[in-house]
């Protein structure tokens, strides 16, 4: 239990038991319906987005804001989540994932609403879910979709927080790292399927973790590769093994100017 992602997950349930002593499950609930309505907050469809890159021959990029990572510490300072997501609206991005933990990523609600607000992009809130409220939670702020790992939850949470969801009208990123998680995220409706590179419970990265696992996936399901992506040479990689739906967040925030870093390693 000492491993990062337990520990991650040992906070966020605190995090969210003082949540709901503050804003209760059923004001959440009301607020996650009444945004489906809501011309602003409606759901952008997050993997139509991505489709619809792919459909024209390119890459779709799921392009991440996040302040900081607990293996990498501080990407980037100052942080402007609007201007970030505006650069990467304008550079080519299918998507944006938002970090919203604050503990570890140091993110937070306010970030994933400034980068919706600035761009018309479909954007996922990237956090550890361990609690249906999260997931009102998430529809409540705009997201369009949710991150859940598979790791980090049982079959039947799985299930569950896929259904509510999916009722929400938000797209699913279900994130395997191996082949026994795989299989459980196999059970599941969602055709969006993350494999991550980088193991949650050590850090280390290697790509060949995304196509150790390609064999074993049925070809309705979209895969997105997930972590460590840096230089063109792992985009190519990626390529070769007919993978085209990317996520990447160190190295775009730790360039200049992020969106210009996007479409060099991608356009
Ligand atoms: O910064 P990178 O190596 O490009 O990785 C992005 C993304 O894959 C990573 O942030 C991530 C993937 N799955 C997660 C789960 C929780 C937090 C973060 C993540």
């Amino acid at each position: 239990m000492s491993d990062i992602l337990h520990r991650i997950l040992a906070t966020k349930k605190e995090e969210v038991q003082l949540a709901k002593a503050s804003v209760s499950q059923s004001t959440l609930e009301e607020l996650a319906q009444a945004s489906l309505t809501d011309a602003n907050l409606k759901t952008r469809g997050f993997i139509h987005a991505i489709e619809q890159k792919i459909a024209l021959g390119q890459a779709g990029v799921i392009a991440e804001i996040k302040q900081a990572s607990p293996s990498r510490g501080i990407l980037r300072n100052p942080f402007y989540p609007n201007l970030i997501a505006q650069s990467y609206a304008e550079h080519g991005a299918a998507c944006l994932s938002v970090l919203t933990d604050e503990q570890y990523f140091k993110g937070c609600t306010a970030f994933l609403k400034e980068a919706r607000n600035a761009c018309h992009l479909p954007v996922i809130r990237k956090d550890f879910m361990v609690d249906p409220y999260q997931i009102y939670e998430a529809r409540a702020m705009g997201a369009d979709a949710i991150l859940l790992i598979v790791s980090a939850l049982s079959d039947q949470q799985l299930q569950e927080f896929e259904s509510l969801a999916m009722q929400l009208h938000m797209d699913v990123l279900v994130e395997v790292h191996g082949a026994e998680e795989l299989q459980r995220a196999l059970l599941l409706k969602s055709p969006l399927l993350g494999i991550n590179n980088r193991d949650l419970k050590t850090f280390e990265v290697s790509l060949q973790n995304t196509i150790d696992l390609l064999s074993d996936i049925p070809k309705e399901k979209r895969i997105v590769t997930e972590s460590g992506i840096l230089a063109k040479k792992d985009v190519d990689f990626m390529r070769e093994h007919q993978v085209h739906a990317f996520l990447v967040g160190e190295a775009f925030m730790r360039a200049e100017n992020p969106g210009q870093a996007l479409e060099a390693l991608f356009f």
